[in-house]
């Protein structure tokens, strides 16, 4: 089972407190809602979770192993993934943005072109396929990282305001490509302001509250109302 564990994690900027959580754990088919107010930690969580930044404190178990730094060398490289609400894309067209990870993981070239062309039509980007990434727009850029992360079916997935700004075609879109990891077995963390398409395919939830996260499971009513609308969406 893939999985990360955190235990006695504590992050502080300074001598402010953000967040301390005593166990976490974050596997491959988890669906988390992470919620909080503005400024409680949430992307700063997803960020020490992809090991972007250090916690001040804590352990980070990558199956089962201890590493401060494993992302840098760990053949799970690309089996996390962390995207952020403004994504950074690559120099280059919406196609090599596409088959980046992919030719990096050696993806063999044939399964590789057809997730390409696959992630661009579930994106509504095939038509822009050449054009350079730098020229999209916000909701595009939003979608091209998405699919991106599609292209390698990551086995964990942290989605920081995956559908903020985004139109209604645009969440409809997202929605598509983060339901179908979800049914390949893919783990998603989803921090969201309002619940959504996104956030009611979600069962458990991580809550920061008064600096500490807690885990529990997710208001299933109001996920599966909006889990039938999903099943409209997406026959
Ligand atoms: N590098 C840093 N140095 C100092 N303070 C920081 C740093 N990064 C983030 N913070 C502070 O930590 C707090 C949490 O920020 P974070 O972006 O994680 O919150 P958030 O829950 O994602 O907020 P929002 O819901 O508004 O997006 C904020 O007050 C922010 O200013």
């Amino acid at each position: 089972m893939v999985q990360l564990k955190i235990n006695k994690l504590c992050m502080q900027f300074g001598d402010r407190l953000l967040f301390k959580a005593d166990a976490l754990q974050f596997a491959k088919g988890d669906t988390i809602f992470l919620q909080g107010d503005n400024g409680t930690g949430k992307t700063t969580l997803m960020k020490v979770l992809a090991g972007l930044i250090p916690a001040t404190s804590g352990e980070l178990v990558w199956q089962g192993q201890t590493h401060t730094k494993w992302w840098q060398k760990s053949p799970q490289l690309g089996k996390l993934v962390y995207l952020h609400q403004h994504p950074y894309l690559y120099e280059g067209s919406v196609k090599y943005n596409l088959s980046f990870a992919g030719r990096h993981q050696k993806m063999s070239g044939k399964l590789l072109a057809q997730r390409v062309d696959a992630a661009a039509k579930m994106a509504g980007l095939e038509h822009l396929l050449d054009a350079n990434a730098s020229n999209l727009s916000g909701g595009e850029r939003q979608r091209l990282a998405i699919a991106r992360a599609w292209v390698i079916q990551p086995d964990l997935l942290m989605l920081d305001e995956p559908v903020s700004n985004m139109d209604k075609e645009s969440r409809r879109l997202v929605l598509e490509m983060v339901h179908t990891l979800k049914r390949q077995g893919t783990g998603l963390l989803v921090s969201s302001h309002q619940t959504c398409g996104i956030t009611a395919l979600c069962r458990q939830t991580w809550q920061i509250e008064n600096q500490r996260i807690t885990s529990g499971p997710f208001n299933t009513e109001q996920g599966s109302v909006q889990e039938e609308s999903l099943h409209v969406i997406t026959s």
